[in-house]
């Protein structure tokens, strides 16, 4: 019993979903079977004292709120959702105009107007469901003041008309404030975890990926290639002799000379590819779709780039170059391995002179280099 009750309850709700989507769904399928057990019983109510129109109209009110909840179950997408909570809110309204027009059970039907402004507010939101509410309080008005002597609209006094209504709109008034604040706080929530979750990925200096934002880029490159048996190629950049600038120049200008060179690295790749620091004065490159040759092409083009032209940092014009060391990773391969190698062929690069592009061959291990590096 408590377990179908859960089940009910949790009905339509999804993990992909946003946590505030699955809050409404909950609340959806909560007060739909609040709204239709009430309306129910109500309905049997007002058919054992013969008042048939009545009870008819809550029977209508409760099969309305069941299928609402079904909606919105039965098709899970944001449309179905959005018609669902129309539903819902409609049936309330109606019903309330209705309660209020005949007036209910000697004449109690009014006070369910003051279910509306919370459901209305939480379930449309602040924007919507404030217009929903103007034009629903306008048509209150409209039944309470503007058909005094029709024999159709239930019989009440200018003092308690007047009451309600001015009770209705401090009601409205405080649900509207509420759900503005709850979407306030909501979004300001949702905005820190963005930059939270940005900040613990990226780092702060060059605003490329840092090592664990770039090692779950290669996490789920390697998860792609997987699916697609197409090969991807890493590789790892190291500016050459950057302790002497630091040295010459000073921490700062060091910090400025990686910001320039991550613009220059950047301003060559594809816009698939991926750039990270992988630390301290290194890079690293994620060539997807792309063997090793092609990646050694691409990493010649930005290797010309950063040693042709000199980088200007704070007027001083500084000549940098960088090693590059590059690995294809394959359905054989894994990444740390891949990594493994591209260091590897790095280290090949440094020992060979500087300011070129090495590979390590998948198949065999062993380091070989491009047109502009040594032969092994
Ligand atoms: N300014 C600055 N320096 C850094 C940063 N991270 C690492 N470094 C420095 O980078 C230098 C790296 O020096 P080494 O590893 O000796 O290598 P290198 O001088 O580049 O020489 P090779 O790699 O052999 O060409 C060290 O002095 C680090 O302190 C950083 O974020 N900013």
């Amino acid at each position: 019993m408590l377990g179908r009750l859960k089940q009910y309850v949790f009905s339509g709700v999804k993990s992909h979903y946003k946590d505030e989507t699955n809050r409404r769904i909950i609340v959806v399928n909560l007060f739909a079977a609040v709204g239709t057990s009430i309306t129910f019983l109500l309905g049997i109510r007002a058919f054992i004292d013969a008042e048939y129109s009545l009870s008819t109209t809550l029977f209508i009110a409760s099969i309305v709120f069941a299928i609402s909840q079904r909606l919105q179950v039965r098709f899970s997408s944001a449309t179905a959702r959005t018609w669902s909570i129309t539903l819902l809110i409609s049936c309330l309204m109606v019903l309330t105009l209705l309660l209020i027009i005949t007036g209910g059970k000697d004449n109690t039907g009014p006070l369910w107007m003051y279910l509306v402004p919370p459901v209305t507010m939480f379930f449309a939101g602040f924007v919507r469901g404030l217009l929903a509410l103007i034009a629903f309080t306008v048509t209150c008005a409209i039944i309470l003041f503007g058909f005094n002597d029709a024999s159709y609209v239930a019989d009440y006094t200018y003092a308690f008309k007047t009451r309600l209504l001015y009770s209705f709109l401090t009601v409205s008034f405080l649900s509207a404030f509420y759900e503005y604040s709850r979407q306030k706080s909501y979004d300001t929530a949702l905005y820190l975890s963005e930059q939270f979750e940005r900040q613990a990925k990226h780092d702060h200096l060059t605003n490329l990926l840092n090592r664990r934002g770039a090692q779950q880029c290669l996490d789920r490159e390697y998860a792609r290639m997987l699916r697609s048996k197409r090969p991807f190629s890493v590789a790892i950049a190291d500016v050459d002799r950057f302790k002497s600038i630091n040295d010459t120049l000073g921490h700062e200008q060091g910090d400025e000379v990686l910001r320039q060179i991550s613009v220059k690295f950047n301003a060559r790749l594809r816009g698939q590819d991926i750039l990270g620091r992988w630390g301290g004065e290194e890079f690293i490159f994620i060539f997807t779709d792309t063997d090793e040759a092609g990646a050694v092409q691409a990493l010649e083009s930005i290797k010309e780039l950063l040693s042709k032209a000199p980088l200007s940092v704070y007027g001083k014009e500084i000549h940098v170059t960088s090693s590059f060391g590059v690995s294809e990773v394959s359905a054989e391969t894994d990444i740390s391995s891949a990594i493994r190698r591209a260091d590897q062929a790095l280290y090949y690069a440094k020992d060979n002179g500087r300011n070129r592009v090495c590979a390590i061959s998948s198949i065999n291990s062993s380091p070989f280099s491009s047109s502009t590096s040594q032969q092994v």
